[in-house]
């Protein structure tokens, strides 16, 4: 990604002409011709900056592209929270890698006993120190960790693993064409970078959501694991970028259950199938496109730029040829009312039961078409643990509500509230449409 792509269509003149555009802007690269409908001219603008672009624009083409630009763009925003999501899945398969060899590494648990291991304070410390190096220290990202027990004397060896991993991680950032910091950041600035991310230093209406490691659980077992970074503005995602370092660009092992452990053992003593080992996704909003690329390999000289790949949801509609997924826990989410549900709109595959927002990642893809989840009363969702997911299938095709068809609420802090019931996330509409029927017929009799 080494330049940016947006599309839009302006109001110009009868006789503008494509040439016009092309005579006044090499410094853009290239701007080619797609459609002129009326007076409307469409373009599709490649670029690499998107202060040249516009700027250039307005000077030479009198054209009013601004404010166009700016709600299609996020392309510089885009550009770094790829690179940091990248930098952040080869951190988080190392730490994977020494908990499975049982070495060193700590796994805590948190007050509600959920788990918390040094890769998600690590992976919280370089994306804030990423987006800060960006955007300045006050860059406002709302975040899953803090550093309470990190920052008890009786946690200093995790304090001194996490700076470790965090540093380790650092000087690779050349190889994603990041400037690095330099010399190495102290624990002091670790912590910092952790603790910037908290909800009470969230200003404004634009803000970035991170779970740094989202289902820790699958991590430590060894298993699925995603990092996922968003940019919400006026309560909406704009941007998402989902790491899923154990999700190759092809499906097969994702289905493979029970004895991932031996898989992933195997992958990364491979040089060769450890070069697809995990992937990661990314959409803009409205453009309608999303994409993939394959993590880079840890060990090789491989550097920046990543090809991508343009993803779309799977075209299956019929409940009898469709899989769904759900959370691998039953503490998480009904498997008992998902399984009535399932029977009842004629779903014949076994679900696919996935831990974290890989679950998202399947449905952008095309590799499976529902998921559904539905925490027990009471429970109220993060918006980490969906923001990045929701927009990546919106822009691939698909359709994402809660069980009542409305939108989630990202607009009212950590929690999505108001939320009705559960999450449908649906390849189309029709197959959506279906499940929240079969919500509402099934809910009454159900003990949630
Ligand atoms: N009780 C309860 N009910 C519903 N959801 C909960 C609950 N407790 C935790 N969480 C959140 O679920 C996140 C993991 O979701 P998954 O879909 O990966 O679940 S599962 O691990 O596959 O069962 C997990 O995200 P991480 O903490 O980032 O792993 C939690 O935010
Ligand atoms: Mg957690
Ligand atoms: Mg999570
Ligand atoms: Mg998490």
């Amino acid at each position: 990604m080494s330049s940016c792509t947006t599309s839009f269509s302006t109001k110009v003149s009868p006789t503008f002409r494509k040439n016009d555009i092309f005579l006044k802007k090499q410094m853009l690269g290239t701007i080619s011709f797609s459609s002129k409908k009326d007076s409307y001219l469409g373009f599709t603008a490649q670029t690499s900056s998107q202060t040249d672009f516009v700027s250039a624009m307005d000077e030479d083409c009198k054209l009013e592209l601004k404010s166009n630009y700016i709600s299609d763009g996020y392309c510089k925003e885009l550009e770094i929270a790829v690179r940091a999501v990248h930098m952040a899945c080869l951190l988080c398969q190392r730490v994977q890698e020494n908990l499975l060899s049982e070495t060193s590494e700590h796994v805590h648990s948190k007050e509600d006993d959920s788990p918390v291991t040094i890769a998600d304070w690590s992976v919280q410390a370089i994306v804030s120190w990423v987006l800060s190096e960006a955007y300045g220290s006050n860059v406002s990202i709302v975040a899953e960790e803090d550093v309470e027990a990190l920052s008890k004397a009786s946690a200093a060896g995790l304090l001194e693993a996490v700076v470790r991993t965090v540093n380790e991680c650092l000087a690779d950032a050349p190889r994603f064409g990041l400037k690095g910091p330099g010399t190495d950041l102290d624990a002091k600035a670790v912590l910092e970078a952790i603790s910037r991310c908290s909800l009470a230093g969230a200003r404004g209406s634009k803000f970035w959501v991170l779970d740094p490691v989202d289902g820790t659980l699958g991590f430590v077992r060894g298993d699925q694991y995603a990092i996922a970074l968003a940019l919400i503005e006026d309560g909406e995602p704009v941007l998402g970028v989902l790491g899923c370092p154990n999700y190759p660009m092809k499906k097969e092992w994702l289905s493979y259950q029970n004895g991932y452990r031996r898989i992933l053992s195997r992958l990364s003593s491979s040089t060769s199938e450890s070069s697809d080992r995990g992937s990661v996704l990314y959409a803009r909003k409205g453009g309608g496109r999303a994409w993939m690329q394959p993590l880079l390999r840890g060990e090789s000289k491989f550097v920046w730029p990543n090809a991508a790949r343009e993803i779309r949801v799977s075209s299956i509609d019929n409940p009898a040829l469709a899989t769904f997924c759900e959370p691998v826990e039953k503490a998480n989410s009904s498997h008992s009312f998902t399984a009535g549900l399932a029977h009842s709109v004629g779903l014949r595959n076994q679900p696919l039961r996935v831990y974290s927002m890989v679950k998202y990642a399947a449905i952008a893809r095309g590799d499976a078409e529902i998921y559904m989840k539905f925490a027990r009363a009471g429970y109220k969702e993060k918006i980490w643990d969906h923001a990045a997911g929701v927009l990546i299938i919106e822009e691939a095709g698909g359709v994402v509500t809660d069980a009542g068809g409305q939108p989630l609420d990202f607009s009212k802090g950590e929690y999505l509230e108001g939320l009705d019931r559960g999450i449908i996330a649906c390849a189309g509409a029709k197959l959506h449409e279906t499940i929240i029927g079969a919500v509402d017929a099934s809910w009454n009799s159900s003990s949630l």
